[in-house]
């Protein structure tokens, strides 16, 4: 079609242009007071296009952000000329075409959509039903929508899930209903097959990791930038870990943490109603307190140079970052065993430790996980990758309060990483054994036995959805003019 502009005719009579350029649906409405008055809306977020056949109502829904405001939904309508209707028709399917399968992506996916509405401050439910639902709803996504009623509901809905039905599963919650999901689909019969139906998180929880991990510290706690993910965005191949304890495995997507960090998650159900600061509480408690960790890591070790960690993981994000804006799909890794429908055999259970390092050094936390932001006030994996294969380690050693609080300055831009006293590596695998009987143990913010247990990697072996294709955090190598080791060896 030659001509991509039409015109409509609103309910004040006034008149609407709709322009359809190579990357924008250019919406003008002129006013007196600025004739030149329009929006540009990138084809990515029209939800969709409709012609009514006995009104000639042109339709048109799209999903806007205006700076530092949350995502909003809006409904442009208006009437076409008579003489106009064949090609309004074929206009709306070219508008239908460039927002959908010209970026890869289907029409109208099919969702499994689980609400915790208990998760966060307790507003999922409401969240859900005031904005979320609605946006759906004009997109044409048929969706189940299921309110959890129980811990482990989520795990029990994933287990038996039928997978032929779904496109993908959102969760309207924290990243506790993830881990949940994951930890069901590893239960699946399809183990393997359940992996691959992409989560789509939309975040009402406390912490949110995976939902800033994916949209950005921007766009992070925006759930309708978190909705047109779950409609537009790319199947993102992630790492998941297997935590071996006492013969059980346990599915992990974030993080896996002993000591400071897990006293932190752990200890601060209570203030559940802080919303995230309840974190920020947690942390001056146990600095205050300051207890040792007493627990033995050992590692075996992938990388230790924190330099190079920094150098590849800037390179990795900025390739993809050209590769997604050219339009090609999102990164994905090949999953290790595709014949086996069962999950990936642990490798590193019975091998010897003559090629692991075990660290010698009183430690405050490890914290093991992947996706560099744990919360909205601390990027503390800044070199993590969706699918390297390895697990990022940080073990703090148990130096002096000052160096703790030092930790905090520039938290949320990952300078904890070149922290001296921080010691960060990759690994294939890593193992602790407490040296006490009494402590915590968080695998992705939920609580398991403060008992020995190992941690080994599956590359690529879960899927998100993922408007960029890589881990949305800005992390700059180390400059020679500006060295962090000695700016924060300063305090
Ligand atoms: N109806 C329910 N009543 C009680 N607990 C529930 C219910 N539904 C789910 N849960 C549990 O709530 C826990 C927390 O969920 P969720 O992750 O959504 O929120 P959060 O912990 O506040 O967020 P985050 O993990 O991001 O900090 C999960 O362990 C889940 O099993």
């Amino acid at each position: 079609m030659a001509d991509k502009t039409i015109s409509i005719r609103t309910d004040t009579t006034s008149r609407i242009t709709l322009s359809l350029t190579d990357i924008h649906l250019k919406v003008q409405k002129p006013t007196r007071s600025n004739p030149t008055a329009h929006h540009n809306i990138p084809h990515r977020n029209i939800l969709k296009a409709t012609l009514e056949d006995g009104s000639h109502t042109l339709r048109i829904s799209y999903l806007e952000k205006k700076k530092r405001k949350p995502m909003h939904q809006v409904v442009v309508e208006g009437t076409v000329e008579e003489a106009e209707r064949t090609r309004a028709a074929e206009w709306v399917e070219t508008v239908m075409a460039a927002a959908y399968e010209n970026l890869g992506v289907k029409r109208c996916r099919r969702f499994m959509v689980l609400v915790n509405p208990f998760g966060g401050q307790g507003k999922g439910a409401t969240i859900f039903n005031k904005k979320i639902r609605l946006v759906l709803e004009t997109a044409g996504c048929p969706s189940e929508i299921i309110y959890t009623t129980h811990q482990g509901h989520a795990q029990e809905i994933a287990r038996t899930l039928t997978l032929d039905d779904y496109d993908a599963v959102v969760t309207v919650s924290g990243d506790g209903l993830i881990h949940e999901v994951l930890n069901g689909f590893a239960e699946h019969p399809e183990s393997k097959r359940a992996l691959g139906i992409p989560i789509a998180p939309i975040p009402t929880g406390s912490g949110n990791a995976l939902s800033l991990n994916l949209l950005g510290i921007e766009d992070g706690f925006d759930v309708l930038v978190a909705t047109l993910n779950a409609i537009k965005g790319k199947p993102m191949k992630v790492d998941l870990f297997s935590v071996i304890q006492g013969g059980k495995r346990t599915i992990s997507f974030m993080s896996q943490a002993v000591g400071l960090i897990a006293e932190v998650d752990l200890g601060t159900e209570h203030l559940r109603w802080m919303g995230d600061a309840r974190f920020t509480c947690g942390l001056l408690w146990e600095i205050m307190k300051f207890k040792p960790c007493p627990v033995q890591l050992s590692f075996k070790l992938a990388e230790n140079d924190k330099d190079k960690m920094a150098a590849t993981v800037h390179a990795n994000r900025n390739r993809a970052g050209s590769s997604a804006s050219s339009g090609s799909s999102a990164s994905s890794a090949e999953l290790e065993d595709e014949e086996h429908d069962s999950l990936p055999p642990l490798k590193y259970l019975e091998s010897s430790s003559d090629d692991w390092t075990t660290l010698d050094d009183e430690v405050l936390y490890v914290y093991a996980g992947q996706g560099p932001y744990v919360n909205r006030d601390w990027m503390a994996f800044p070199v993590s990758s969706p699918n390297d294969g390895l697990i990022d380690i940080a073990a703090m050693s148990r130096s002096s309060r000052g160096d703790l609080i030092s930790l905090m300055d520039g938290a949320t831009k990952g300078t904890s990483f070149w922290h001296p006293k921080v010691h960060y590596i990759k690994a294939h695998a890593y193992r602790i054994k407490p040296l006490k009987k009494k402590g915590f143990f968080a695998v992705d913010g939920e609580s398991l036995p403060f008992e020995e247990f190992q941690v080994e990697v599956h590359k690529g072996l879960g899927t998100f959805l993922s408007p960029y294709g890589y881990y949305a955090a800005k992390f700059e190598p180390r400059t020679p003019s500006v060295d962090p080791r000695k700016e924060s060896s300063k305090h």
